[in-house]
Formats: structure tokens, C-alpha cells, sequence
């Protein structure tokens, strides 16, 4: 299997000029960044990472290794304490052209207004006309199966609906690039492989960038294409593992390479969880 370290990580970076022009593969890059948040908490320590246009690439990793920061950098929600990320080449995303969605835990869904309503929220915001908007509140519905449920409210559907809510509310602003913090977190196991299959079709079908904070070495062997290791305190990425399996039907989760990623997954994991220093 391939898999580079972060030592092999910093080793390229370090040799990249800062003008030279960016590949056009790449669409978010974290560039020798470091955070340390205004309590002293030093939460990542200088890292860097590419993610190339199509990844569905998981960051995995013990508790407080910094995963949520890195995405929130990748937001454009947190400022780098040093180093800098660009955005295909751009200083800020919007001087990029790119655009991203950010999923969260919770689906944070309006409970008086119906699934529509709050998956047309963010086009309300940007004032797109409702001809548009309709049309397009229609098509995210339909790509996360919720096509019949437009009139429901939040009430009414079931935890993993209420995600597939809060998902076609991040595709109704067709972004490029899909920010997702755990999102499927706190749903049972049933749900989440359902979800899980259901957003990986998604992804094939469309071509989006995925950023994927998971705790479940599971869920990153069978979603990703690239899981990124992190190690805590302070988070660092440890290692950077291909998954190359094109089929990720219900049979790989049953198949000798999945249980080999998951192996190769729980021994770094094991050992990222070993360097937390508790004193
Ligand atoms: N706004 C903040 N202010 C101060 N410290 C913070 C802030 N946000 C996160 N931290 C700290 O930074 C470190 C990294 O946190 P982060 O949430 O990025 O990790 P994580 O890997 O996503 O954790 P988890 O898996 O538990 O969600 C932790 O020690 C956390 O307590």
C-alpha cells in the first residue's frame, strides 16, 4: 500500500517555491499552517496538505487533533495563527471562484419552516429568484431522496432524514467543494452506512471535492479516496493513505481490502492516540 508520512509530506512542501504557480489539480491548500487559538491552546502545529479537484479525502484521528480546525480553515471560518491556505491559487475563496458548504452534526434545520423552505434558505439569502430557486430546491432534494418530502417539517422526518435535509441545503448552492464535520455522528449504525452509501453515489455522480471529519475508521475506509491520519497535541497529520477500491458497493464493507485498510487505519490510529502527552 502507498502511503506517505508526514515527514514525506513537509519534505515535498518544503522544496515548492513560494511563486510557483499551483497545479490546477489542486483546489485547497494548507501551506506549512499552524493554529494556536487566543486561550494558548496550540491546536495544529505547522502542517500542510494538498486536496486535489475530486478527492474525498477523511481527516481521522483521536479527539481534539485538530480536525475541526483544519476544516474550519478550509471555511474560511478560522484565520492560521502562520502559514497560509489558498484556494485554487487564490489568497481568499472568493478570489478563487471556488465555492464550499460546510454539514454539520446537528442538522440545525428551522423547525417552523418545511424541508423546502430550509433547504431554499441559503437562495433566499442570496435573493435568487423563486423560479430559479424552486427548481433548484427540487433537484438537491431529489439527490439525497427527499424528492417526495418538500412539504414535510423537521418534526416529522427521522434523524437521518433531517441530515439528508441539511446535506441538500449545502447542494442547493451547487458548491464545489463539500465541508462535512461529522455529520452523520450521531446517527445509528443502520442509518449511517445507508447515508454513507448514499453519499458516496452522490460524490461519484457529481464530482464534488469532499472534506470528511470522521471518528469512524469504518466510514473512512468505505467513503474516501485519500484518509488523512492526525495525531493530537499538538494535531499534526501523521500519515496520508490512498484507497483505490473503485467499488464501494455493499460487498466491499464485507471484502479483504476493506478489512486491510481498516487494519492498516486502527494500527496508525492506535499509535496517533499513543503520542497524546496527558501531563
Ligand atoms: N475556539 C476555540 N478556542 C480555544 N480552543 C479551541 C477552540 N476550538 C478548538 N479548540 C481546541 O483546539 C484543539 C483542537 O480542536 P478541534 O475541535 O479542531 O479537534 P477535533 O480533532 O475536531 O476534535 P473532536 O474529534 O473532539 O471534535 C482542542 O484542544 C480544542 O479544545
Amino acid at each position: 500500500m502507498l502511503m506517505k508520512t508526514s515527514t514525506d509530506t513537509l519534505a515535498v512542501d518544503e522544496q515548492v517555491p513560494a511563486l510557483q504557480m499551483p497545479d490546477a489539480k489542486t483546489v485547497l491548500h494548507a501551506n506549512k499552517v499552524e493554529k494556536t487559538y487566543g486561550n494558548g491552546t496550540h491546536a495544529l502545529a505547522r502542517m500542510s496538505l494538498r486536496i486535489q479537484r475530486g478527492d474525498f479525502v477523511s481527516l481521522l484521528g483521536p479527539s481534539g487533533c485538530g480536525k475541526s480546525t483544519l476544516l474550519k480553515m478550509f471555511a474560511g471560518l478560522e484565520e492560521p495563527s502562520h502559514g497560509h491556505i489558498r484556494w485554487a491559487g487564490a489568497d481568499t475563496p472568493a478570489k478563487s471562484g471556488l465555492t464550499s458548504a460546510m454539514v454539520f452534526q446537528e442538522a440545525t434545520l428551522m423547525p417552523w419552516a418545511t424541508v423546502a423552505a430550509n433547504v431554499r434558505l441559503p437562495l433566499d439569502l442570496q435573493k435568487v429568484p423563486r423560479v430559479e430557486s424552486d427548481a433548484r430546491v427540487g433537484k438537491a432534494l431529489a439527490q439525497v431522496g427527499l424528492a417526495k418530502f418538500g412539504h414535510a417539517y423537521p418534526r416529522e422526518l427521522s434523524g437521518g432524514m433531517q441530515m439528508r435535509t441539511s446535506i441538500a441545503r449545502a447542494l442547493v448552492t451547487q458548491p464545489d467543494v463539500l465541508l462535512m464535520d461529522e455529520p452523520f455522528g450521531a446517527l445509528d449504525e443502520f442509518t449511517r452506512n445507508r447515508l454513507d452509501t448514499d453519499l458516496r453515489a452522490l460524490w461519484q455522480s457529481t464530482g464534488l471535492t469532499v472534506v470528511f471529519v470522521t471518528h469512524s475508521i469504518y466510514e473512512a475506509v468505505f467513503l474516501s479516496s485519500r484518509v488523512v491520519m492526525m495525531a493530537a497535541r499538538p494535531g499534526r497529520i501523521v500519515a496520508d493513505v490512498p484507497l483505490e477500491e473503485t467499488d464501494r458497493s455493499e460487498a466491499y464493507r464485507l471484502s479483504p481490502p476493506f478489512s486491510e485498510h481498516c487494519r492498516t487505519l486502527s494500527g496508525l490510529l492506535m499509535a496517533a492516540s499513543d503520542t497524546i502527552d496527558l501531563h
